[in-house]
């Protein structure tokens, strides 16, 4: 056969689908046409046994990724270079840097196509080391307002005292390598090293170069990031190095699940979790201990302004609104990931306003921001409602007309002062007693 004659669709299936690329193209419809293994795999879908694509395109695809290919339809201008960190429908993380393409023929856009490269295990092992605390981790750094997270830090406390294996449970980004790292440093007297294996990354014998790394290691904490992720024969061998390494070091493991559940899905053997389970751990997901939120944006901003020397203060009042309701699937990890992003794009501003949210999240908040006009329902008067007396609602229309523009203008109260045609003196004058106003109503 000649090369003319060779069917080159076959090499293009075949490229398409293993490569190491995620691969998404919609039509001109914006309906989704390639959907390839590796763009499964980052979005965490497990489809293997479905062929028909129109399946693919009923399926709630990222949120961000949908937009850009719709967005380069639209305009028929690329978009390069897009790094975006997100929790994917299996609530793992992923980092990846997206390029996305109009596809063009004889002057028409016939569709769009989205190159993705996963950046997930790079950008942890060069990253994080650089996002973390730059200190030992101890009880004291960790961010502990709820009632929920003061309660995980006491057993913790207990745990490192009694120096027993300790099971931690919890989703992505809830703070469980925080909690082992503190509890190893709480540790009297501290183990000598604090090792993490690695379980979601492994290349299939990671309990094997454990084994070969514990000959002759002095007392350590050994920490297993996410057990589940360890085939079940792997699972085995850690077994065997408990019982043989469980007295000389402190063994402490993480799952992201009930792992009850995870014992019923066979993901775990149920000697494992027994060998940990004495003392557990449950570290509950950000949307259950709100509380914890701001005290953690607060933390990470005065870490902010002593690192890189930044005048940022804090985040505006809709921000603050923003972040309040929305879930947070990553959860503090997911909120650190923002800020990250948020550092990087500011140059001197004091607040973090709307608009330096980066759109992927601003895109996820929509829907509530669209339906939820911040307080102006209490404006509106409504048969069913109770009238209120007119100097409160103006005082109440004040406040919420304030806060707007101030939040506008990222709390500069110059610049405000002049949009709202007042002095700055009166601004302030306003602003007291508007807080003032607020004190007595919550005592
Ligand atoms: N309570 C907290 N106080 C301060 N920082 C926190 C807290 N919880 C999480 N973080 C931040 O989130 C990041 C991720 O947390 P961590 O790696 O401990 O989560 P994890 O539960 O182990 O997630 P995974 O299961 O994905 O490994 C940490 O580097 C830390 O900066």
């Amino acid at each position: 056969m000649t090369n003319e004659n060779l069917d080159l669709t076959v090499f293009y299936e075949f490229l398409t689908e293993n490569t190491a690329i995620g691969i998404h193209a919609i039509n001109a419809q914006g309906e989704t046409i390639i959907y390839n293994e590796k763009m499964k795999k980052i979005e965490g879908l497990n489809l293997d046994d479905v062929s028909d694509r129109s399946i693919l395109d009923i399926f709630r695809f990222n949120n961000a990724d949908e937009s850009t290919l719709l967005q380069v339809l639209q305009s028929g201008q690329s978009v390069i270079n897009v790094k975006q960190t997100y929790w994917n429908q299996n609530g793992q993380e992923i980092t990846t840097i997206n390029d996305t393409y109009p596809v063009m023929k004889d002057g028409q856009i016939l569709g769009a196509i989205e190159f993705s490269r996963d950046i997930t295990t790079l950008e942890k092992l060069v990253n994080q080391p650089l996002q973390r605390y730059g200190e030992p981790i101890t009880f004291e750094v960790i961010t502990a307002v709820s009632n929920e997270m003061k309660r995980v830090i006491q057993i913790a406390k207990k745990a490192a005292i009694a120096k027993l294996p300790v099971l931690l449970i919890g989703e992505s980004g809830t703070g469980k390598d925080l909690v082992a790292e503190g509890i190893h440093n709480a540790t009297d007297p501290i183990s000598e090293q604090f090792i993490t294996v690695y379980c979601n990354r492994s290349d299939g014998n990671v309990i094997d170069k454990l084994a070969e790394q514990l000959i002759d290691l002095p007392a350590s904490t050994v920490f297993c990031e996410r057990i589940e992720y360890l085939s079940l024969e792997q699972q085995e061998k850690l077994l065997e190095i408990l019982e043989q390494y469980g007295t000389e070091h402190l063994f402490i493991a993480s799952v992201g699940n009930d792992p009850i559940d995870l014992i019923a899905e066979n993901l775990v053997l149920k000697d494992l979790y027994y060998y940990f389970a004495a003392m557990s751990i449950t570290i509950p997901p950000l949307k259950e201990r709100l509380s914890d939120l701001l005290p953690f944006v607060q933390d990470y901003l005065s870490r902010y302004r002593r690192f890189f020397g930044s005048q940022i203060k804090g985040i505006t009042n809709e921000v603050e609104q923003l972040f309040m309701h929305y879930d947070w699937p990553g959860n503090l990890k997911e909120l650190e990931v923002l800020l990250d992003e948020m550092g990087t794009m500011m140059t001197n501003e004091e607040y973090i306003t709307y608009d330096i949210l980066p759109h992927h999240f601003k895109l996820k908040v929509q829907e509530y921001r669209d339906t939820t006009p911040l307080h102006a329902e209490d404006f509106v008067i409504q048969a069913e409602q109770e009238l209120m007396p007119l100097d409160t609602y103006l005082r109440e229309a004040e406040t919420y007309y304030l806060n707007k523009v101030l939040d506008k203008y990222g709390q500069n109260i110059t610049k405000a002062a002049e949009a709202l045609g007042m002095s700055r003196q009166n601004l302030q004058y306003r602003i007291r007693k508007m807080k003032s106003t607020k004190k007595t109503t919550v005592d």
